[in-house]
């Protein structure tokens, strides 16, 4: 038998063996066969690509190192990639990071495609969705906003361009590079968000939370129905006027449980907004779920039953 020594020796050479395999086998961009641009943001481009050993389709974020490092935005996309990690691969309404890897000059973060593209070119296309479309929707929506704040984390930039739609027209929530993870209680406080969907406790006390979430729900409700912005001015400022003030105002015919429901969200007090409180509490989550507006909802078949047609 081996001496001890000659084991330890063996056992190493092993280790090291594996680790060269998986450093010879980590990934790369030459993994990958590049497709078109799906979107540009100031640090990053989005394309489609092909893993090349399983054919399989990827959305894949690139990251400018040198230009994150230069405007110290380096923060900015680990806290993004802490923020996708800790989501994981738990919701299926949520764009899941399969895996990151590095270059010289870039970051990559390989991430579900959305082939369908974004929910606010239907909207715009279509004009307004069907009651039925957006009800489906916004069940979706807050399913999987529910889920992202069970683990902590606030999206903080909700908003019809950020809802992705798959293959079968699901519901992807995307771009956590406005995400933060807080404490269970905490409040953020750096200003992010677009104007039309920024909550008024932003606007003035420049804080955000779960809450602020909520309040982007109303306003994408309110959209998906009405065929355009809640709150909109002829500048930002303007637009910022209505929200402090709560500017707003349903158009006729606007279905009734839909206006209780947005009204509930759109309250002032950010606790007060339904769905705010505690889970298990008498305003959690499970209070925004029971909605008169989401009678015909089935929350436990919602990601398997088949989605009703996009009008
Ligand atoms: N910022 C991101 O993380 C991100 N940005 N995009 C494309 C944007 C285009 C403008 N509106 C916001 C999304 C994506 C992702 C994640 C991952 C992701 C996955 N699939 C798609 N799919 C698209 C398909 C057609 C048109 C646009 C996007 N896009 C993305």
């Amino acid at each position: 038998t081996l001496t001890a020594a000659a084991q330890a020796r063996s056992k190493s050479r092993n280790r090291s063996k594996s680790q060269n395999r998986s450093a010879n086998s980590r990934l790369s961009a030459a993994d990958f066969a590049f497709g078109e641009t799906l979107g540009e943001g100031s640090y990053s481009t989005v394309m489609r690509a092909t893993y090349l050993r399983t054919g399989q389709e990827y959305a894949i974020k690139i990251l400018d190192k040198n230009h994150l490092m230069r405007k110290e935005k380096m923060h900015v996309a680990l806290a993004e990639k802490n923020a996708l990690v800790k989501l994981g691969a738990g919701h299926p309404g949520i764009v899941h990071l399969h895996w990151t890897f590095q270059d010289d000059w870039s970051l990559f973060f390989v991430l579900d495609l959305a082939t369908n593209g974004e929910m606010q070119t239907r909207i715009s296309r279509l004009g307004s969705l069907s009651l039925t479309c957006s009800r489906y929707y916004a069940a979706q929506i807050v399913d999987a906003v529910d889920y992202i704040h069970t683990k902590d984390v606030i999206h903080r930039d909700l908003k019809p361009e950020n809802l992705l739609l798959d293959n079968a027209y699901r519901i992807k929530i995307t771009d956590f590079g406005t995400a933060k993870i807080i404490e269970p209680s905490e409040r953020a406080n750096t200003f992010v968000g677009t104007a039309q969907y920024v909550s008024p406790e932003l606007l003035e006390k420049n804080e955000t939370s779960k809450s602020s979430d909520l309040w982007a729900i109303g306003c994408i409700i309110y959209q998906m129905i009405a065929g355009r912005f809640a709150f909109q001015g002829l500048s930002e400022y303007l637009t910022w006027q209505k929200i402090k003030s709560l500017d707003y105002s349903f158009p006729d015919g606007f279905d009734p449980d839909a206006k209780d429901l947005v009204e509930r969200l759109f309250a002032r007090d950010p606790l007060q907004r339904l769905g705010a409180g505690l889970p298990g509490g008498p305003n959690g989550p499970e209070a925004l779920r029971s909605h008169p507006f989401f009678a015909s909802i089935s929350w436990s078949t919602l990601w398997t039953d088949p989605v009703p047609p996009l009008e």
